[in-house]
């Protein structure tokens, strides 16, 4: 099989080249007319020198040693807030300062709703009419329809509050790990216990009857598995049959290999989530008569929801799979990431640990064991301790991509239709020009002149005064419902994550416990600089090396 596949290469690469090298001539010669004709108002955003062929701009995102948001904020600093990139094939329009973000996601808000066609989302939720579930959904019927689902189930308001309970004795389960390695004295990875309990956590909203994922075993060691490979190929940059769609047309049998790859990771998925569902299908009770009954619906998971409106919104099981996939993927790792950066933070801003343990102990009833989410309420410093590490860490930078559905107008440019769309929300949570004090060592003009990286310095701070203001903070989830361009860590307009309260309280009732619970060193001979914030790039970003952290136990949990 190999040896087919590499004579087929041999045999069509050259005539690929040609191809290629032909495609790249005519949308040079477009490009030219199209900017000349539009003289510079109306003409296409600026491009970064250095475009490549049949490459064109992809070696200044993926190669050298930043990660691509990093990289793309530099090109931003250089070359503006709205950058035209020519990755591959593809052309992506890079939204990196406050003021595009607004035009794009608010001004424009419709023509950029939908997503950009993605090879490995086609196989891993997609149907005839493209991807099934709502993050990779495009714009369209199908979308609005799960969307209203998912929206009204599983992250409302009322339903995030009835899982509370649920949610304290997953965190009860995850002080335990780390209330044993107190008594040993060992250090525990941050990550392992974060990740084990928000898995948890949406393990119990989600198919909370079943046991399956939950809980220490094999199968909640292959759906972090699962979760970690979608991350990895849904996000980035690295698929090529997204950034060169000719190629994966011509070399088939390559496009076969790469397709390979996902459709046995789409088979893994298949197995746990039929498992789990033919589960709910053997427990079904019937819905008892009075739909108003409210406990009754509280206690059912999002599984059953899905199944009982499987007829009335006409779903097929595919359908209700891709979709459970994206609550999975999308409540998981997110949640986990934040938890991680807010702890890596927070032991390197030593003052910042012991004001925030100072309020949370305050706040909690002088006995109580643990922190409770009715006692959150009143934590202004938690909650600014939670927006900034959004702020500095968005768990996805590059938000999802859209795609422009109509040519329109940004900033006086002309976006064609097609256009892939890349808000740097990481850019925006550090641009010096929107947050405190960046500002003063800047002339008003840098931004367009590019910029001393060391002037970044106090937008790179992590300072969670920022967001108090007067004494205190606006409700929890205000700042972060993409109305304030400059912080979008849950993006903003129609594609908004529909999982902001959900993802807020698990942060906040976590974080709020390991710090009433424990004290925090580093591992002894290790200091604060040593701790390594490399990031791995993906969907989500993640800390490259384990954040080994030393737990103290300052008060009993009784965690049998
Ligand atoms: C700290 C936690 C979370 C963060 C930082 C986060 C971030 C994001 C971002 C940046 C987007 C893209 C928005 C855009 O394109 O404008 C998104 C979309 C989405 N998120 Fe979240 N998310 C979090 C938690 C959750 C949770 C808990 C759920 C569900 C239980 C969820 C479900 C989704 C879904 C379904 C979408 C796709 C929305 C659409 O395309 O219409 N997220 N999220």
């Amino acid at each position: 099989m190999d040896q087919i596949v590499l004579v087929l290469f041999l045999f069509l690469f050259p005539i690929l080249v040609a191809l290629l090298l032909l495609l790249r001539f005519v949308t040079v010669i477009r490009t030219r007319r199209s900017s000349s004709g539009n003289g510079n108002s109306g003409g296409l955003p600026p491009s970064p020198p250095g475009q490549l062929p049949i490459i064109g701009h992809l070696h200044l995102v993926m190669v050298g040693s930043h990660p691509p948001h990093v990289s793309l904020r530099e090109i931003a600093a250089r070359h503006g807030g709205l950058v035209l990139l020519r990755l591959g094939q593809v052309p992506n329009l890079v939204v990196s300062s406050p003021r595009a973000a607004e035009v794009v996601l608010r001004a424009h808000d419709h023509a950029f709703a939908s997503r950009p066609p993605s090879a490995a989302a086609d196989i891993l939720v997609g149907g005839a009419a493209g991807p099934y579930d709502v993050a990779w959904a495009p714009y369209g019927d199908y979308w609005r329809q799960a969307r209203k689902l998912v929206a009204a189930h599983l992250p409302s308001a009322r339903k995030v509050h009835s899982l509370r309970r649920a949610r304290q004795e997953e965190v009860r389960r995850a002080l335990a790990m780390v209330v044993a390695a107190a008594a040993a004295s060992c250090a525990v990875d941050v990550a392992e216990v974060v990740g084990a309990f928000v898995n948890d956590v949406v393990c119990a909203a989600v198919s909370g009857r079943s046991l399956l994922f939950r809980h220490a075993g094999r199968n909640r060691r292959v759906l972090r598995e699962l979760i970690l490979d979608n991350t990895r190929l849904l996000g980035g940059f690295n698929s090529i049959c997204d950034y060169f769609p000719i190629v994966a047309m011509l070399l088939t049998p390559i496009y076969m290999l790469c397709a390979g790859t996902t459709t046995r990771l789409k088979n893994r998925w298949d197995v746990l989530l039929d498992q789990t569902i033919d589960e709910h299908v053997m427990a079904a009770k019937p819905l008892h008569e009075d739909h108003n009954n409210q406990q009754e619906e509280d206690s059912r998971d999002f599984i059953d929801v899905l199944l009982s409106l499987q007829q009335e919104y006409c779903l097929t099981r595919h359908q209700v799979k891709a979709i459970l996939m994206d609550m999975f993927v999308a409540g998981t790792d997110t949640s986990s990431v934040a938890l991680e950066y807010a702890m890596a933070e927070l032991i390197k801003n030593p003052h910042v640990m012991t004001k925030l343990q100072a309020e949370i102990t305050s706040n909690t009833l002088k006995g109580q064991e643990m922190v409770t989410e009715e006692d959150l309420d009143n934590m202004t410093y938690l909650k600014a301790v939670v927006k900034e590490t959004l702020r500095l860490h968005p768990p996805t930078p590059l938000m999802l991509p859209r795609i422009s559905l109509d040519k329109c107008d940004v900033n006086g440019y002309t976006i064609p239709a097609g256009t892939r769309v890349i808000v740097n929300a990481w850019a925006l949570g550090r641009d010096p020009k929107s947050w405190d004090k960046a500002d003063e060592f800047m002339p008003e003009n840098a931004w367009a002149l590019g910029r001393d990286p060391k002037s970044w310095d106090k937008a790179d701070e992590f300072m969670p005064e920022r967001f108090i203001h007067c004494g205190n903070t606006s409700s929890s989830v205000d700042d972060f419902k993409g109305r304030d361009f400059k912080f979008l860590p849950f993006g903003a307009g129609r594609r908004i994550c529909p999982g902001i309260n959900f993802g807020v309280v698990t942060v906040e009732i976590m974080l709020a416990n390991l710090l009433y619970c424990f004290d925090w060193d580093l591992p002894t001979g290790m200091n604060r600089e040593d701790i390594d914030m490399t990031e791995v790039f993906g969907l989500t970003v993640r800390l490259k090396e384990k954040l080994l952290l030393v737990p103290r136990s300052l008060r009993n949990v009784d965690h049998t």
